[in-house]
């Protein structure tokens, strides 16, 4: 099933919308800086209408002198205002532009920060949406690109519309007609400037996945996970090609729309010129007509000429504006999100206890689960119940959904069908769109953090972040503590090459400080999907060892595809395409002499000698 279409909007309302969301969204990075930013470009822009009306006066205190030796005193009064009043704008210009930094910077904080509190909090299944990750890549990559433009923008945008009321208001003083007439120049600028907005955020809607595929070649390129597997298969020259390729699509894309724009411009500046030249005509004329001084007439030239730019300063600051924030879109409905998240977490804090009680009974009844982009059911009316101290594993092929009932046992992906019920509560009810308390779990694709070796354990109960103690204890239960010791600072070594100072470690070693990161959060129920795949025979050994020892007050459900671990488990789940085929001790699913114990004898006759 294909995901719906989604259209970008791009009507009449919705770009008014765009407007009041970029402008709300940088004023709220930082209420302060936004009120004395636009205060500073207003003060700019009135002090020109302000000095575009001293020098009128001068000008005409000038002209009655007609040339006399003797300088009156008004006259040395509006030399001075014009000074302070130029000194005023400057001053304003240079400090605007400096606060203007710190509100951009304030703005990219504060979209990044709602993305990140966001991707930290939705449901886990919403990662294996296309359309999330389509969302989430425009409102990062476009709504946190954006932020600095319109960070720019919208105090320009109100600095200039200031400025412009400001500089009418000059000019009608000396001419009313005449300040329509200079509005209506930059119409036709408006115009293609919106045009052009719109065509471009509809083309970077449209090119989010192209886009994404793009990034997808940049990370695989760029990160030192991927980087031995591009050398040994010498996939760089394809990967760039496939890069250019997609690059190449955008850009003829964007050429495309460019040329258009460059047309619909130089219409609108041709239309706007033409209308500007008619007002200068019409001046001269009313100077003909006696209307106008000459005086008043030089005034209403800088006034028409000035007034025209800021009006068209205007319009396309409006014209970014509203572009920038149809990109917001998406980030303003991920924002609603979060404030969403954190609402009903809130309320189910309010309402349920954080800690829930350790585990005394797992019931899983007639639990399917499908994923969205999936034709068919990862899990099929699966039912089965662990008691407390039970020791599970649940074993089955590649694609079974033995990965899939771990992260629903976890309560991190809620059934489709059916219920997960932790002491009689349904488990959905209880984790809420994250972990409970009592689950410690180790994933195939467990975390690696560039943190020091004591953080890497830490963060399985980060509450405890401080206990030095548990944390060593943790490493020497997962066999971790000897060679996280002989690191060059010990457990504050930062794990990782790419940090600075730190120390990279086995496939095998990160494997063991994933365990033993679940041995830290002491939870009463620990699921581990093939904790063992990548330790040597001593350290598996070592493992169950472990496991055998955590028992008391704990429950175990392990993933895993070898049976010499699978054995040992007090019963064995088998997976097969979903549903629970077979269910019981190691014994009792030979005697049964079906899928289980083919599988084990073919694992079993590759170790003995025939
Ligand atoms: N994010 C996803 N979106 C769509 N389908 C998925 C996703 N993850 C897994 N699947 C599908 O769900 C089924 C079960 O996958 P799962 O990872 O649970 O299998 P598994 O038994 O853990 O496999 P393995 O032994 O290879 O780890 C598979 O058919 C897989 O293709």
């Amino acid at each position: 099933m294909s995901a719906p279409k989604v259209e970008p909007a791009t009507e009449g309302r919705a770009r008014g919308i765009a407007l009041v969301r970029a402008v709300s969204i940088v004023s709220a990075a930082d209420r302060g800086a936004f009120a004395a930013v636009v205060c500073l470009f207003a003060v700019s822009g009135l002090g020109v209408a302000g000095l575009v009306l001293i020098g009128n006066q001068l000008l005409h205190e000038l002209i009655a002198q007609g040339g006399a030796a003797d300088v009156s005193g008004r006259t040395w009064w509006l030399v001075a205002a014009a000074i302070g009043v130029a000194g005023a704008v400057s001053f304003a210009g240079a400090a605007g532009a400096g606060m203007h930094r710190l509100l951009a910077e304030r703005t990219v904080r504060y979209c990044a920060e709602v993305i990140l509190r966001l991707a930290g909090q939705v449901p886990l299944r919403e990662f294996d949406s296309p359309a999330f990750h389509d969302k989430l890549q425009r409102a990062t990559r476009t709504g946190v690109q954006s932020a600095i433009p319109i960070a720019m923008a919208v105090p320009q945008l109100l600095g200039a519309l200031v400025g412009s009321a400001g500089l009418a208001v000059g000019l009608a003083v000396v001419s009313p007609w005449l300040v329509p007439i200079t509005l209506l120049a930059s119409v036709p600028l408006w115009l293609a400037g919106k045009s052009n907005s719109q065509e471009m955020y509809s083309f970077s809607f449209g090119n989010t996945p192209g886009d994404r595929a793009r990034f997808h070649i940049e990370h695989l390129t760029n990160e030192r996970k991927s980087a031995p597997e591009v050398r040994a298969y010498r996939l760089a020259p394809y990967l760039l090609r496939r890069w250019s390729t997609l690059y190449d699509e955008r850009i003829e894309g964007i050429s495309a729309l460019v040329r258009r724009f460059v047309r619909r411009s130089a219409v609108g500046s041709l239309v706007g010129s033409v209308v500007l030249g008619g007002v200068i005509l019409l001046v001269l004329h009313f100077v003909r007509r006696g209307d106008l001084t000459l005086g008043s007439a030089a005034t209403a030239c800088v006034a028409v000429l000035l007034l025209a730019n800021r009006s068209q300063q205007a319009a396309t600051s409006l014209a970014q504006t509203m572009e920038h924030g149809l990109h917001l879109q998406d980030f303003v409905e991920l924002r609603d999100r979060v404030e969403h998240f954190e609402r009903a977490g809130r309320i189910r804090r309010a309402s349920h206890p954080a800690e829930v009680e350790p585990l005394a009974r797992l019931v899983v009844g007639d639990v399917s689960f499908s994923y969205p982009s999936a034709a068919r059911p990862a899990l099929d009316q699966v039912s089965f119940d662990i008691a407390a101290g039970e020791v599970i594993a649940i074993v089955g092929h590649n694609g079974s959904g033995k990965t899939t009932l771990a992260k629903l046992l976890c309560g991190l992906y809620e059934p489709t069908d059916g219920a997960v019920h932790w002491n009689d509560r349904p488990m959905s009810e209880l984790a809420g769109d994250g972990g409970l308390s009592e689950v410690g779990v180790v994933f195939q694709d467990f975390g690696r953090y560039w943190f020091s070796a004591a953080d890497n354990i830490a963060v399985g109960d980060i509450e405890r972040n401080l206990d030095r103690a548990a944390i060593e204890d943790s490493a020497e239960q997962a066999g971790a503590d000897d060679f996280l010791r002989r690191l060059p600072d010990g457990f504050d070594t930062p794990l990782g090459m790419e940090v600075e100072g730190g120390a990279d470690l086995s496939v095998g070693q990160w494997q063991r400080v994933a365990i033993a990161r679940v041995l830290f959060r002491n939870a009463s129920f620990i699921v581990l999907d093939e904790p063992t795949a990548s330790l040597d025979a001593e350290a598996e050994a070592a493992l169950f060892e472990t496991i055998e020892g955590l028992r008391a007050g704990r429950t175990v459900v392990l993933i895993s595809h070898r049976f010499s671990t699978v054995r040992s488990a007090d019963r064995i789940l088998v997976l097969h395409d979903g549903r629970l085929v077979e269910n019981g001790s190691h014994d009792e699913l030979m005697a049964l002499d079906g899928r289980y114990r083919r599988m084990y004898q073919l694992q079993s006759s590759a170790y003995v000698d025939s």
